[in-house]
């Protein structure tokens, strides 16, 4: 019998040589991210529970970004607390004000293929894009990693989704992820694995793939995986005859299998205020928006601020709407500076925000009144995520807002491209 490509994982970090689905067992911590928010809460749980050196300083990475910069007196606190503990306990990977925890820890090299990897984070599933077993737990579960350097976990069953053919022009790994939502639900994937192949998949660049695996937890999902290839390889710097294990078997037991042809996809978009509430942009045309968002863990890379400028370039923004735009990094954003990009977005209309959570979770630069409608590349748009509960979110891909936020009105960005 096969095995799945979680389960070729868990089996690398066991050196087990069968695991099965619904099993329950100890994994080997490779990596772990803590941001901000929770750091407070880890280190207190972590002396409650009578530890006094993490298992493996050189293991922990901490990274402020929710609370950068601070929009509150006491969100200081957190960074005070998480500085004094990585000053205490060796811990060198600490990240003031580089970029979200998500688009750093692949970028900067901290997870590579193979993995396993936990954060205090929902969107900690992002890293599957690159073959890494990585899941979002809760600060009592990190305390217990910091002190033992394990976690017990269950072998999750795996959906399976194979994608072939080209996408067309103007529909992007946002609208496939769109689509899987609609068409499995916000609940489809509760604690299984998804695993995204195919041709159209292979030819993703390790951004879009990101955006998939970023968003496999918005139906509940455990892990989001993408079997590594040689453009993993060369993004994470690794040599690729080590990770010839991590290919799923033609006979792995998958759960369910769910087959797409590219060439159908559409743009779509998630209206409010369900990440599964999918409708084609085609059936939204002319819906008047205030606000368009570019940006974060999901949608905020290089690419994504390539193709809002292609459309906003010597154009402005409608009268009346604002457009916020946060690169996921500081590097991201300094490479799109240097390409003209940055300039483009600023001189069609556009307000940069620093590279971190932000507007992503209604906490700073653009939180939105009521009445608002907002159309955004993040990936949550449930009741008041960014602002006022009397908002209406949109999610999207970053060509359709900036497309959007061009016109004042949810138009189809297939025309500009
Ligand atoms: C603050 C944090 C707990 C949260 C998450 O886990 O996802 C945030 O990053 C989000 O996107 O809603
Ligand atoms: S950018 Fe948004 S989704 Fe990503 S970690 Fe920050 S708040 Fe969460």
């Amino acid at each position: 019998m096969g095995y799945t490509l979680a389960e070729k994982i868990i089996m690398r970090n066991t050196k087990r040589s069968s695991v099965t689905a619904g099993e329950l067992l100890n994994v080997n911590v490779d990596k772990v991210m803590v941001h901000d928010i929770f750091a407070p809460f880890v280190v207190e749980k972590f002396r409650e529970m009578g530890f006094e050196k993490v298992w493996n300083p050189d293991k922990i990475v901490f990274v402020y970004d929710h609370l950068v910069p601070t929009s509150f007196i006491e969100d200081f606190r957190h960074h005070k607390i998480a500085d004094a503990f990585a000053a205490e306990q060796h811990i060198k990977a600490v990240h003031r004000a580089d970029g979200v925890c998500h688009q750093l820890m692949p970028e900067l090299r901290y997870v590579v293929p193979g993995q396993v990897v936990f954060g205090t984070d929902s969107h900690t599933t992002t890293y599957g894009a690159i073959g890494s077993f990585s899941t979002g737990i809760g600060y009592t579960e990190m305390a217990a990693i910091f002190g033992t350097g394990q976690l017990w976990i269950k072998v999750p069953p795996t959906l399976k989704f194979t994608i072939d053919g080209e996408l067309p022009n103007g529909v992007y790994s946002k609208d496939i992820i769109l689509r899987i939502l609609g068409d499995i639900g916000a609940d489809g994937g509760t604690y299984k694995a998804l695993e995204f192949g195919g041709s159209t998949i292979k030819g993703l660049s390790i951004s879009s793939r990101m955006t998939l695996s970023n968003m496999a937890v918005e139906a509940g999902a455990k892990v989001g995986l993408i079997e590594p290839d040689e453009k993993t390889f060369a993004f994470s710097g690794v040599e690729g005859s080590q990770f010839q294990d991590l290919k799923s078997d033609p006979d792995a037991n998958y759960e369910k299998v769910f087959h797409y042809d590219a060439s159908n996809f559409k743009p779509v978009v998630a209206c409010p205020s369900n990440v599964d509430n999918i409708s084609d942009v085609e059936a939204l045309l002319g819906t008047k928006i205030d606000q368009g968002f570019i940006g974060s863990c999901t949608n905020g890379r290089f690419e994504d601020l390539e193709v809002a400028a292609k459309i906003l370039k010597g154009r402005k923004i409608a009268p009346f709407t604002k457009l916020i735009v946060t690169p996921a990094s500081r590097s991201i954003y300094a490479e799109a500076a240097k390409a003209g990009i940055i300039g483009i977005l600023v001189e069609a209309g556009a307000i940069m925000n620093p590279p971190a959570c932000g507007l992503c979770c209604g906490r700073s630069g653009g939180i939105v009144s009521d009445g608002e409608r907002v159309i955004a590349t993040n990936n949550r748009n449930f009741l008041g995520r960014m602002g006022s509960p009397k908002s209406e979110i949109f999610l999207a891909s970053p060509a359709t807002v900036a497309a959007a936020a061009l016109e004042g009105k949810i138009v189809d960005p297939r025309k500009y491209l």
